[in-house]
């Protein structure tokens, strides 16, 4: 088939390892070409119709609702623990109040968990946004710091602060649902103009994916040996995260979106839609 060119993104951490193994080992059409980017990267890109389909942030998707549609049955997602995501501090949520959170400027899903949470515990802290991929990016006098992503599996955090808040088991301990961080999306404008590339890209990333689950070790060694962590580490990290989007993961996805409405922190309700092929 005579396809046009589409630029998909890929998040640059190993949690997307399993959707893209079959891409990176011999799938990818000349067709593809392949973007590599932190989140917030890949939301502005999509944002800006840089991309034609890529994975956004799940509380981006929830601010662009209107002007994005959602791949069937892909995410980023956790049910409880999922390692990657975490709160660094010395004080307890309670002992937060007027004090300083920073939170990573890579993420959107997880800055507005968050703030989500310390709103539902009526405290307020200061928070403010910066770049933290390493231990030395966290400023002198802030007393808690949000981490995603590969960084926050293997920087020294714990030299700096005493407790580690697993924000996926924060979110499941609070409301027994999975936690959705991450939905891959293409910006409705391109549907109809790329409609053969994004049914077939859709086709693929789900062979993609099979293709990972059945060399998960090989995905396994990957992980391990670019970030330089024990196998038996990793396997359960790429247990605990999820790549799918089942019925009870758009349940945790709705129940986070109308909770942000309720605080404030979404200025609409989101009407979740699917691109979705007959
Ligand atoms: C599980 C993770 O979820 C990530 C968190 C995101 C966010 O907070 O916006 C976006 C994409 C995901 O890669 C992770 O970073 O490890």
């Amino acid at each position: 088939m005579n396809h046009k060119k589409i630029l998909m993104g890929k998040i640059d951490y190993i949690n997307a390892f399993p959707v893209y193994y079959g891409l990176d080992h011999g799938m990818l059409p000349k067709w593809i070409e392949m973007v590599p980017g932190p989140p917030a990267v890949l939301n502005k890109m999509i944002q800006e119709e840089l991309l034609h389909v890529s994975p956004v942030s799940a509380a981006f998707y929830a601010m662009n609702h209107r002007k994005l549609l959602v791949l069937p049955d892909l995410s980023i997602s956790c049910y409880g623990k999922v390692l990657s995501v975490v709160l660094m501090t010395n004080l307890s949520l309670e002992e937060l109040h007027r004090k300083k959170v920073i939170l990573t400027h890579d993420s959107a899903t997880a800055s507005a968990l968050v703030r989500l949470v310390f709103s539902q515990k009526g405290i307020e802290p200061v928070f403010f946004t910066g770049k933290l991929r390493e231990l030395n990016d966290v400023p002198g006098d802030v007393d808690a710091a949000m981490i995603i992503g590969d960084a926050a599996m293997t920087k020294p955090w714990e030299d700096r602060f005493l407790n580690r808040i697993d924000l996926g088991e924060l979110w499941y301990n609070m409301t027994g649902l999975p936690f959705v961080f991450a939905l891959w999306v293409s910006p409705e404008n391109c549907i109809d103009r790329y409609r053969d590339e994004l049914k077939d890209a859709l086709t693929l990333f789900y062979e993609s994916r099979k293709n990972g689950y059945e060399n998960i070790d090989s995905v396994i060694e990957s992980g391990a040996s670019r970030l330089n962590l024990d196998k038996e580490y990793v396997r359960r990290y790429f247990e605990l995260l999820h790549c799918n989007l089942d019925m009870r993961k758009i349940d945790g996805l709705k129940h986070f979106f109308s909770l942000l409405h309720e605080h404030g922190l979404l200025k609409e309700k989101v009407n979740l839609r699917l691109l979705d092929y007959p």
